[in-house]
């Protein structure tokens, strides 16, 4: 099938988090599994530093009374071919932010539409979050083009409709009070990124206002869980990581812990419980709950902690502080930066993610595969891809708590400094971890199979699709 991906992020030329890396891995398997996939990005003002990319424009569209271009080229690393929608609104080198952005991703879905009807017609186009929401509304029109809306991040829901109405053309039809909202009423098919997830959504707990609509369209929507790219981010042959390992060699790991604690500037101690955090430092991810209880573990344990991240201010100054008052032992990075983020991964003994929700989560599937043993708050997808270490039956692969209370995190932080004592069990778990198969294979079978339900076609047979040789996990040729 032609499928056309538009996104505002793209790995690893454009990303700022989970996003980024779901649509920057996904077209790939597609298209080894026999689809026709490709990527339409906004082409951000710093493109041209991380990629080579034509002068000339393959086709020039016109939408909201603006002129705009369209550059080919391909995904770095991949053969997916690349659309660049090129308009002077996304000149400046940031994807997020602006007095603007309602105006500019509005000018960018409605710039795809044109580009659908006009250049390159797929069968299915596959909008992501409120930045494409438009699209399922305007496709509505071409019963030869079907939709489907995936949802991220339920929070960010775009601009509302009266200022939609001012800036862009809303059908007599659409009825959604929001881009968002809009995008779930017209789209073909709906789903977020875990099913678990996909079951919270429809309560007022974790609905964002849209409970209700989200309930209601319940037959098109589904929860397919994300996978990570498991050929980029490999223990086996990370070229960003001090020294590479696999489930065989685990004791060469401590050497990434080594050069993380000197890179951060933390006292060099191996046998300190090092925790890890990469994260965007959003309510969404639990800080507000971190912040009542770090001082207090940090005080009370030997521990040492590393965060990476940005976000709201007022986070980033709060764990700046703490920092401070634990030099040696803790330190804050306010920083974007991939490359860190791996050696925190393959450094770290655990991986902190106390989420308030979390429609997947790549993060900790990303600790897990690099051998650091998440303690995560049990909620969407980290019910789905971290279950609960019991050490009596040698299962599990993580430390989970329930409740988003302070102490709920308080006690489960302790448990894991306490196992990390018992150093086989120990090992034991980060095996358990590393070994979990979360390559995109899986999901994207599942996609396969819902945009053939749109076109009602039956789901592809097991035999058919067998994943492809470089997504299995072999541990002997370091490969994944
Ligand atoms: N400072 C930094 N430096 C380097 N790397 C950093 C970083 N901050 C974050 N990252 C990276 O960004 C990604 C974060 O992905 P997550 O899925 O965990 O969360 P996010 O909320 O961004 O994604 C949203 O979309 C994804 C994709 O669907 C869902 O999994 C998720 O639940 C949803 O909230 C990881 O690859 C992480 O390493």
């Amino acid at each position: 099938m032609r499928i056309l991906f538009v996104a505002a992020e793209a790995a690893p030329i454009a990303k700022v988090g989970g996003m980024g890396d779901v649509v920057g891995a996904l077209p790939k398997v597609l298209r080894q599994m026999g689809h026709d996939v490709r990527i339409f990005l906004p082409y951000y003002g710093f493109l041209p530093d991380k990629m080579e990319i034509p002068s000339e424009p393959i086709w020039k569209g016109y939408a909201m009374f603006q002129d705009f271009a369209v550059y080919e080229s391909v995904l770095p690393g991949t053969d997916v071919p690349l659309y660049l929608f090129g308009h002077p609104a996304f000149t400046p080198r940031r994807i997020y932010g602006g007095e603007d952005e309602d105006w500019r991703f509005t000018l960018f879905s409605n710039g795809a539409a044109e580009f659908c009807w006009n250049y390159w017609k797929p069968e299915i186009v596959h909008c992501h979050d409120w930045h494409t929401g438009m699209l399922p509304v305007w496709l509505n029109q071409s019963p030869d083009i079907t939709t489907v809306f995936t949802i991220h991040n339920l929070a960010y829901q775009g601009p509302w409709r009266w200022y939609l109405e001012k800036i862009t053309w809303c059908p007599w039809y659409m009825q959604g009070h929001n881009t968002m909202a809009a995008a779930v009423q017209f789209a073909d098919r709906v789903n977020t990124v875990s099913p678990t997830y996909a079951e919270q959504i429809k309560t007022p707990a974790y609905g964002e206002q849209i409970e209700g609509l989200l309930s209601f369209i319940g037959g098109k929507l589904s929860g397919i869980i994300n996978g990570i790219d498991t050929e980029v981010y490999n223990p086996a042959n990370d070229k960003y990581i001090t020294q590479t390992f696999t489930t065989d060699t685990l004791d060469k790991r401590k050497a990434n812990k080594i050069a993380l604690q000197e890179e951060m500037g933390l006292e060099v101690n191996s046998g300190a419980f090092l925790i890890g955090m990469v994260s965007r430092l959003v309510e969404q991810k639990g800080l507000d709950l971190v912040l009542q209880i770090l001082d207090r573990f940090m005080a009370y344990t030997d521990a040492q902690f590393v965060l990476l991240g940005t976000g709201d201010r007022y986070y980033e100054t709060q764990m700046w502080q703490l920092a401070s008052r634990y030099p040696g032992r803790m330190a804050t990075y306010l920083l974007y930066n991939d490359a860190l983020s791996r050696r925190i991964y393959a450094g770290t003994d655990a991986f902190l993610m106390p989420s308030r929700f979390e429609p997947c989560g790549i993060s900790q599937m990303m600790a897990l595969r690099y051998g650091s043993v998440p303690i995560v708050r049990r909620t969407g997808g980290l019910v789905d891809t971290v279950t609960h270490y019991d050490p009596v039956n040698n299962a599990g692969t993580g430390y989970c708590f329930d409740r988003y209370e302070p102490l709920d995190l308080f006690t489960c932080m302790i448990r894991a400094w306490e196992g990390f004592r018992f150093k086989p069990q120990w090992q034991e778990l980060q095996k358990r971890g590393m070994s979990q198969n979360f390559s995109w294979y899986e999901s994207a079978k599942q996609y396969d199979n819902l945009y053939r339900s749109m076109y009602g076609l039956p789901p592809q047979e097991e035999e058919e699709t067998a994943p492809a040789p470089e997504l299995i996990l072999t541990e002997a040729n370091g490969k994944s």
